[in-house]
């Protein structure tokens, strides 16, 4: 294998990054194994998994280093196989994630990966974004909303606008630059009368040539 994700974690700052490559080992395994009677992914060879799933997962603290240091609640909404929540919660023991997915078996799969991989700053909830933002544990209670490859950016935001601390929350949502030049403007239409600005990051390439990515986020206005 010639990707070293230890390297590449130590470049996005986290602290740990051996453990954090053996831990994310571990989870690509419980994945697998899994694999046999659910439907997670379908990126389970070692590399792919590592660069596709692990590495992308992280780039968010290359972008938003606050990220590494800083103790940030985070409400990561349609968590699939736990990305980024899992992965996030392993590289960063300042962060604290709220793993959402509307599909039972999902959340259900990330709670006992989680419980397995002996990580105690996620919980997980069952349940759609548009139907939570009531909870008490849920309105207005996290520094930053993340979602990578659930649903168009103006229907995360609009379902979970009520996530995020008043004044100082954010969204932080991943994207590939194709996805982004169709959101961004359908976010400037459907938030035009909001306290919101959206802004996208420059475009990066994840190791290997895997393709580019970029962050959409959020300022209040
Ligand atoms: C394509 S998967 C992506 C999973 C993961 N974020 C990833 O990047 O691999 C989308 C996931 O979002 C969940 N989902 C879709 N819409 C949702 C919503 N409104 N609220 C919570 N979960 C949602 C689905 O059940 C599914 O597990």
């Amino acid at each position: 294998m010639s990707f070293s994700l230890a390297s590449y974690a130590a470049s996005c700052g986290v602290p740990d990054p051996e453990g954090f490559a053996a831990l994310s080992r571990q989870l690509r395994e419980i994945i697998v194994e899994t694999n046999r009677t659910m439907n997670l992914t379908r990126i389970t060879e070692p590399e792919e998994f590592a660069v596709k799933h692990v590495a992308d997962s992280i780039a968010i603290a290359r972008e938003f280093p606050f990220l590494t240091s800083e103790y940030t609640k985070i409400a990561d909404i349609g968590c699939g196989a736990g990305f980024p929540s899992l992965v996030l919660a392993l590289a960063f023991p300042n962060l604290r994630l709220t793993a959402i997915d509307s599909t039972g078996k999902k959340a259900a799969f990330v709670e006992r990966a989680a419980k397995e991989l002996g990580l105690k700053n996620v919980r997980v909830i069952h349940g759609r974004s548009c139907e939570l933002n009531r909870r008490p544990e849920i309105r207005h209670q996290f520094d930053v909303v993340t979602a990578r490859a659930v649903a168009p950016a103006p229907v995360i935001y609009l379902d979970a606008c009520d996530f995020i601390k008043r004044k100082s929350g954010r969204f932080i949502l991943y994207k590939t630059p194709q996805q982004a030049a169709e959101d961004l403007p359908a976010l400037e239409i459907a938030c035009r009368k909001l306290p919101v600005l959206w802004h996208a990051t420059e475009p990066f390439e994840l190791p290997e040539n895997a393709g580019q990515r970029l962050f959409l986020y959020s300022t209040p206005r």
